[in-house]
């Protein structure tokens, strides 16, 4: 790497949650390793601020990330820092992802101040989620279930499940672990049956794309993690071809085996009546298309329907 590269303070456009902050404290303390220095720089985004509604009333398109890509283009930042599940499937033209980070266990978990709260399959609990992916799929397998709205950063819901608003609060893994709240952890939800949305516990960075060629090569060489990135790459093929967005109840999870790569991914209706779940396995340099051809396949099999009756629902 050029002096003039290394010399170069990377500034990092992050949201402010504490969780946003762990994710750019590692980029930062990656790039520090690299020779790099650093600054954080905090934005905040409709996400962050809009917090009396459910994310897919909202809008789909970038809750999380729409105000970061606005500081990348105004130069304010060198990159920005996500999380993976909250990327847009299709990013504007003159930005790109340059690196995803390397991944955390991919599961949905429980956490509850209850240690022992049990998740048995005729349980009437409620459980706090604003995700419809795990609305559905709570409906599905455990219809005894209810649920309840809980938005807000990690540290506000944990607040109100303190409240007891909630028997449990269900979460990625990969958060509650990174912010230390993994003693909560009451249950593990199996990645076969509540498979995960595409991109969970992965990390991505995203620039512009005009940034300095020698720069952005560093950049990934720093950041970049190869095992995720093919992975994401399939997951992310998967949820463009659904055009899906984070609000529908889509999931994707790639893996690689021995042979390539595995990826399982579909849909569930909302009433978590109609589950379609389908796995691919190719090689590594198919991911992209493997991604593709799972979504077209649950497209296919009825997803369209499904896809259907959702949007028209939220546009009543
Ligand atoms: N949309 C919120 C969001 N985006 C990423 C994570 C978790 C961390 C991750 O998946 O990397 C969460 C919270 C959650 O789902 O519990």
């Amino acid at each position: 790497m050029s002096e003039d590269i290394k010399d170069k303070t990377i500034r990092i456009g992050t949201r402010g949650s504490k969780l946003a902050l762990w994710q750019a404290e590692e980029t930062a303390a990656k790039l520090q390793a690299a020779g790099f220095k650093t600054e954080l720089v905090i934005i905040s985004t409709k996400g962050d601020q809009v917090l009396d509604k459910s994310l897919d009333k909202i809008g789909s398109k970038g809750v999380f990330t729409e105000e970061l890509e606005v500081s990348l283009r105004e130069g304010q930042v060198e990159i920005a820092v996500h999380s993976a599940k909250d990327v847009q499937s299709s990013i504007p033209a003159d930005l790109e992802l340059v690196a995803f980070m390397e991944r955390e266990q991919v599961n949905d978990v429980l956490v509850s101040f209850d240690p022992d709260f049990k998740l048995e399959p005729e349980s009437n609990a409620i459980i706090g989620t604003s995700s419809t992916r795990r609305k559905a799929l709570l409906k599905k397998y455990y219809p005894n279930i209810s649920t309840a709205e809980s938005r807000g950063n990690l540290q506000t819901r944990l607040r109100k499940l303190e409240e007891k608003q909630f028997d449990a609060l269900m979460l990625a893994y990969a958060g509650v672990y990174r912010m230390g709240y993994d003693n909560l952890i009451v249950h593990t939800f199996p990645e076969g049956q509540f498979v995960p949305a595409a991109g969970q516990g992965s990390v991505a960075i995203e620039c512009a794309r005009n940034l300095e060629p020698e720069l952005k090569k560093a950049l990934k060489q720093a950041l970049n993690h190869t095992n995720t990135h093919v992975c994401l790459l399939a997951e992310r093929a998967f949820l463009r071809t659904m055009e899906g967005g984070c609000s529908i109840p889509s999931f994707a999870l790639a893996t690689l085996t021995e042979e390539g790569i595995s990826i399982t991914g579909g849909i569930v209706s909302l009433d978590g009546k109609t589950l379609l779940q389908e796995t691919l396995e190719g090689p590594t340099v198919t991911a992209e298309e493997m991604g593709e051809e799972l979504a077209n396949i649950i497209l296919n099999q009825g997803g369209d329907e499904i896809l259907r009756s959702i949007k028209s629902e939220r546009d009543e």
